[in-house]
């Protein structure tokens, strides 16, 4: 481009410069060029316009406000070195401890930068609760991934970042049992806590509407939907010993059965919630609700169409029935153990898993189960946590699939023996896989008879483990709202990114010097005339 202009447009223009200016000064020329207009062709050889002073010092102080502007402008917009805060949540759940590390930008203001999970840990061991006898190893349990964490966030950092530890079904069930053996295990958790170099900000068991509420919150995050004023999606939970549906349905206003209710300002909008977390309804409850069904009278042997043809194995009563959900249950005189055999039959399985939701009981307009009052469901929905393991095992996260086609797929699989189980699936612990075909039967009739999912809206469902790298669950839900990160109200964008401003900058720069230029052109006419009668 700067060659055609040397060679074109000077030869057109031959009254701005005897030899070609340097390149980079030639758009800066061109205006003036313009501008002035060519002389009479008589003084084209010796008058020269750019040779005056006056045109000299007008383009060199023109260029120097150029680059001075166009310099602040960069200067000033530009995105400074990328620093990071972090937050760190440890999910005591029933069977087992996870921790979380989050980051989001510093510089952001009203804390709106994305903040994202950087880190997870699992906590070898069981959930803090199974250590009710012996409080002290919660503590020491939780030291390995707490190492890992001292890791991951930079030193300089570790004072100023928050530590939180919620509890959830695990902990809420110990409390019901024996408050003084779960408080025990708070002191223990505690103490191994307030050691960390992190800003230890307590440890406390959620309510099971926060577990379902600070879910929704997480998913419809990490979607963007709430930033940006979306439809949400509805979130199902499917934990251990507890299991929380949680939705905003046009239905619901919270004035039937107000204790469902969650009301929430994010982002200048406001959302009602419909929430409810099923106590003794997660997997590994519900699977001994179901047991406790089957040993009712105190049999020596149970055969379970749940389980495998060729599985057996020797349990004990007092293990099966030590829990809140069934302790009240245990049969009277039963032995001390009882043979778990199984037959493989879907059907006959899903015949056993409906004894333990009551669906009759309603005293509101629609319930799911339980007497326990659900709004018609609506929208999309991710469902997380066992939901997201036992479909994915089994392979059924395709919601597309027809739901007879599902019941069928997992037909075939509880119908084949034991032994084959175990031989295909050498990688995976048996205590998971003897659970998979209770479990698949289990979250289809959870999903269609306790909640009311048809064959259509069963398609609405994603099984889902992480959204943009993060996982789905409650903790950045709780870390968010702990730390106020989201906003009641929309908060103010810049108009502009930073190359908009430099460009703007930029161009008005050389817009006001061709102006500039144009308004100085009746000096440059006089100055040519006078140069003529000279
Ligand atoms: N198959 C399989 N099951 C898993 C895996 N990890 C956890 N589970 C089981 O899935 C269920 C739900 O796990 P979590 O979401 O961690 O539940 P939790 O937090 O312990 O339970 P709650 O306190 O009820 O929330 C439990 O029965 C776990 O034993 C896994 O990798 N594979």
């Amino acid at each position: 481009m700067q060659d055609l202009l040397t060679r074109f447009l000077f030869p057109m223009c031959p009254h701005l410069s005897l030899s070609p200016p340097p390149p980079a000064t030639l758009w800066l020329l061109l205006p003036v060029c313009l501008s002035v207009g060519p002389p009479p062709l008589s003084e084209m050889k010796e008058k020269n316009p750019w040779h005056s002073p006056v045109a000299i010092i007008i383009t060199v102080i023109g260029v120097i406000v150029i680059v001075a502007l166009v310099i602040v402008a960069v200067l000033q917009n530009r995105p400074l070195a990328q620093k990071y805060k972090y937050g760190i949540v440890l999910d005591a759940g029933s069977s087992h401890t996870a921790l979380y590390i989050y980051e989001w930008p510093a510089e952001k203001d009203n804390n709106t930068g994305r903040v994202e999970q950087k880190h997870s840990c699992k906590v070898i061991g069981p959930g803090i609760s199974s250590y009710a006898s012996a409080p002290q190893k919660a503590g020491e349990s939780l030291k390995a991934c707490m190492k890992e964490a001292e890791q991951w966030v930079p030193v300089k950092r570790h004072p100023e970042t928050p530590l939180y530890l919620g509890a959830t079904a695990g902990m809420r069930l110990l409390n019901i049992e024996n408050s003084a053996a779960s408080d025990k295990v708070f002191e223990a958790v505690g103490e191994a806590l307030q050691k960390s170099p992190f800003s230890y900000q307590g440890a406390r068991i959620l309510s099971g509407q926060e577990e379902g509420a600070f879910g929704w919150v997480t998913v419809n995050y990490l979607d963007d939907r709430l930033s940006q004023g979306l439809e949400t999606t509805g979130a199902l939970d499917l934990g251990g010993a507890s299991t929380q549906i949680s939705f905003v349905s046009d239905q619901y206003d919270g004035s039937e059965s107000p204790s469902n209710a969650v009301n929430f300002r994010l982002y200048g909008n406001d959302y009602e919630l419909y929430t409810h977390s099923f106590l003794c309804y997660g997997k590994d409850q519900a699977q001994r609700l179901k047991l406790a069904h089957q040993t009712q009278s105190g049999p020596n042997a149970v055969e379970d169409p749940c389980q495998h043809p060729g599985y057996n194995t020797t349990k004990k009563y007092s293990v099966l029935y030590d829990s809140p959900c069934v302790s009240n249950r245990k049969p009277q005189g039963a032995p001390a153990t009882f043979l778990h055999t199984g037959t493989g039959n879907v059907k006959q399985c899903q015949d056993v898993v409906k004894n333990i939701f009551n669906f009759t009981d309603c005293k509101y307009s629609q319930c799911s189960f339980n007497g326990v009052y659900q709004p018609s469901l609506q929208g999309p929905f991710g469902a997380f946590s066992a939901y997201y393991f036992v479909t994915s095992f089994l392979n059924l996260t395709d919601t597309s699939v027809p739901l007879e086609d599902v019941r069928k797929k997992l037909e075939r699989y509880c119908a084949t023996s034991w032994s084959q189980i175990v031989q295909e699936h050498p990688g995976v612990k048996e205590k998971y896989l003897a659970e998979y075909c209770f479990s698949g039967t289990y979250i289809l009739t959870l999903l269609t008879e306790g909640y009311n999912f048809t064959s259509e809206s069963y398609s609405n469902i994603n099984f889902i483990k992480k959204i943009k790298g993060s996982d789905a669950g409650w903790t950045l839900g709780y870390m968010l709202n702990l730390t106020n990160m989201i906003p009641a109200e929309a908060p103010d964008s810049p108009p502009l990114p930073h190359a908009g401003y430099v460009s703007i900058v930029s161009i008005c720069a050389v817009v006001i010097f061709i102006l500039l230029l144009f308004s100085l052109r009746p000096l440059w006419a006089r100055h040519c005339k006078k140069q003529q009668i000279v």
